[in-house]
């Protein structure tokens, strides 16, 4: 299928474009002539079984992977999130976040986006030290002071425990809203992409076979379990305001991956 392409009257250059795009490995085919723009700041998920091609894609896009040559444009300024932190684990935590950068003012600028993801009392802190939410926070840090216009999120959140997860979410929400990055998040969690993407893709062989495309307020479900939802939550120390992550996922998921099959 065809997903949603620029230019459109009045709509910024994207920031993401493949046209075409294509991935083997030896004789498998794992992308399949892809076409894909992301715009500036927009939040897209991606959703799609094992083995159909996500971690390909975003790879690409991290410039981890051979474009081959390829007609794909992507912005200079991005950064991405794994599944694991990736912390040098002989380097203090704020190093760990600059690591790779210039040195001037090196130690402020790490501190301001430890500031951000809420550790400035582990700035000094070894990475063995930390717990897997603060690991992962740390990744989030490591990302944001390189300014990405691009943020990547390979399933950030898939080993952290369900309430860890939604604290991580409504971060990275409000993260996005503060700094505006464009963001693909892949993800196999359809009541995450759900709730935190502008944009749904569904990817399976390779090809896109859905895309849905999410207008409402985030927290825009209104089923009746939300309430207790929150207040169990509240319970158990996580604050979930209205129109947060919470309130999104409570109204369950939409069947997507179901969908495309
Ligand atoms: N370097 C490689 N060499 C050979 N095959 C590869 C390589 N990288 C990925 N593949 C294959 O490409 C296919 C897609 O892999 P990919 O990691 O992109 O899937 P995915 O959708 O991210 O899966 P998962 O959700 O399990 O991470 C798989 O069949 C995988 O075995």
């Amino acid at each position: 299928m065809t997903v949603s392409l620029f230019p459109r009257v009045g709509q910024l250059q994207p920031v993401v474009r493949l046209r075409g795009f294509s991935r083997a490995f030896g004789e498998t085919v794992v992308i399949d002539g892809l076409d894909l723009d992301i715009a500036p700041g927009e939040f897209v998920a991606l959703l799609g079984h094992s083995g159909s091609g996500k971690t390909t894609l975003l790879r690409t896009l991290a410039n981890l992977d051979q474009a081959d040559g390829q007609d794909v444009t992507i912005p200079s300024a991005r950064a991405v999130v794994f599944q694991d932190s990736r912390l040098l684990p002989w380097k203090r935590v704020w190093k760990n976040v600059v690591l790779g950068l210039p040195g001037r003012r090196a130690r402020e600028r790490a501190e301001a986006a430890l500031a951000e993801v809420g550790l400035s009392h582990r700035v000094d802190a070894w990475p063995l030290t930390l717990s897997g939410g603060e690991a992962q926070r740390t990744a989030l840090a490591r990302a944001l002071v390189r300014e990405p216009q691009l943020l990547l999120l390979d399933e950030p959140f898939a080993a952290l425990d369900a309430l860890t997860r939604l604290r991580m979410h409504e971060l990275v929400l409000n993260l996005w809203r503060a700094h505006r990055p464009a963001v693909l998040l892949v993800t196999h969690d359809v009541d995450e992409a759900i709730a935190l993407a502008d944009r749904v893709l569904v990817l399976a062989k390779g090809r896109f076979v859905a895309e849905e495309r999410i207008e409402a307020e985030r927290g825009r479900r209104t089923a009746s379990v939300r309430d207790l939802r929150r207040r169990l939550l509240a319970h158990l120390g996580v604050t979930a305001p209205s129109g947060s992550y919470a309130d999104a996922v409570a109204g369950g998921g939409a069947g997507l991956l179901e969908a495309a099959e």
